[in-house]
């Protein structure tokens, strides 16, 4: 049987700068012991400006905390002016990479041609991408959820081999629960990200699917992980507006849990 070790993924979004990116990865490296990440990979994924500082704090102090970056150019370098290269990650040492996340859909206009192109850089680099997906509201009222979610994974896997997606983790990120306090149920989060599964399996195969972890997003926190945790097909969480908040971060990578 795979075993999927739990990833809780920290999106800073547009918050921290770099100061405050020192002072409260501090605060998770205290709070979390060996047992928590013997358990659980913690990782954080700040703005870019801040990426350094992190790099610096993991590096020095040996931190088992792992990051990313929020997005990456689908280019490897050149004339792409404001844009970060995945290149440019993996030399700050980072592991994963956010794509497609919704804000950069919704206001970046990123679709799933450019989610493709932007996975395939990732994978250049020799980054984990944590692919993005989810649908809307009016897509949720239709009962159109699964097509919808399973149509955004076709997109963003179009010529990902095998031996490549075995590392990919994606996150099922419903829209209409990021940011609004509205979490979906964890029978709304096993359904989707079920489903993701079985189309991994279909794509590629079984094994390779059985591998894949499969994160939930949208406003969870430390009192609804529990029971999103419980799901069979839910390996973990991306959390935003949590993961602002050092102590309630902890309790989630806890799932829940005050302490060990
Ligand atoms: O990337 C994280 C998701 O957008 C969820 O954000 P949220 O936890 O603030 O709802």
């Amino acid at each position: 049987m795979t075993v999927r070790k739990p990833l809780m993924a920290g999106n800073w979004k547009m918050n921290l700068n770099h100061l405050e990116a020192i002072a409260h990865t501090q605060k998770l490296a205290f709070a979390l012991n060996d047992k928590d990440f013997d358990r659980v990979e913690v990782a954080v994924l700040p703005p870019f400006t801040d990426l350094r500082s992190v790099q610096t704090l993991v590096d020095g102090d040996k931190l088992r905390i792992t990051y990313g970056g929020q997005d990456l150019s689908a280019y490897d370098g050149g004339a792409y002016t404001g844009e970060i290269s995945g290149a440019m990650l993996a030399k700050l040492g980072c592991t994963f990479v956010t794509i497609g996340h919704s804000e950069r859909r919704q206001y970046h206009r990123e679709d799933d041609d450019v989610v493709n192109a932007k996975v395939h850089a990732a994978y250049r680099h020799s980054l984990t991408p944590i692919l993005c997906l989810g649908e809307g509201l009016d897509v949720r009222r239709q009962g159109e959820q699964v097509a919808f979610s399973l149509a955004q994974l076709d997109g963003a896997l179009r010529k990902v081999t095998a031996e490549q997606v075995a590392s990919i983790v994606i996150a099922y990120e419903p829209v209409w629960a990021i940011g609004t306090g509205e979490v979906a149920t964890p029978d709304d989060a096993q359904e989707v990200c079920g489903a993701l599964r079985t189309r991994l399996a279909e794509l590629y195969d079984a094994q390779v699917a059985a591998g894949v972890r499969i994160l939930y997003g949208g406003s969870v926190k430390g009192d609804n992980i529990a029971g999103i945790m419980a799901q069979p097909d839910v390996d973990g969480a991306l959390i935003g507006g949590a993961s602002l908040d050092p102590g309630e971060f902890v309790k989630i990578c806890r799932f829940g849990e005050l302490s060990n």
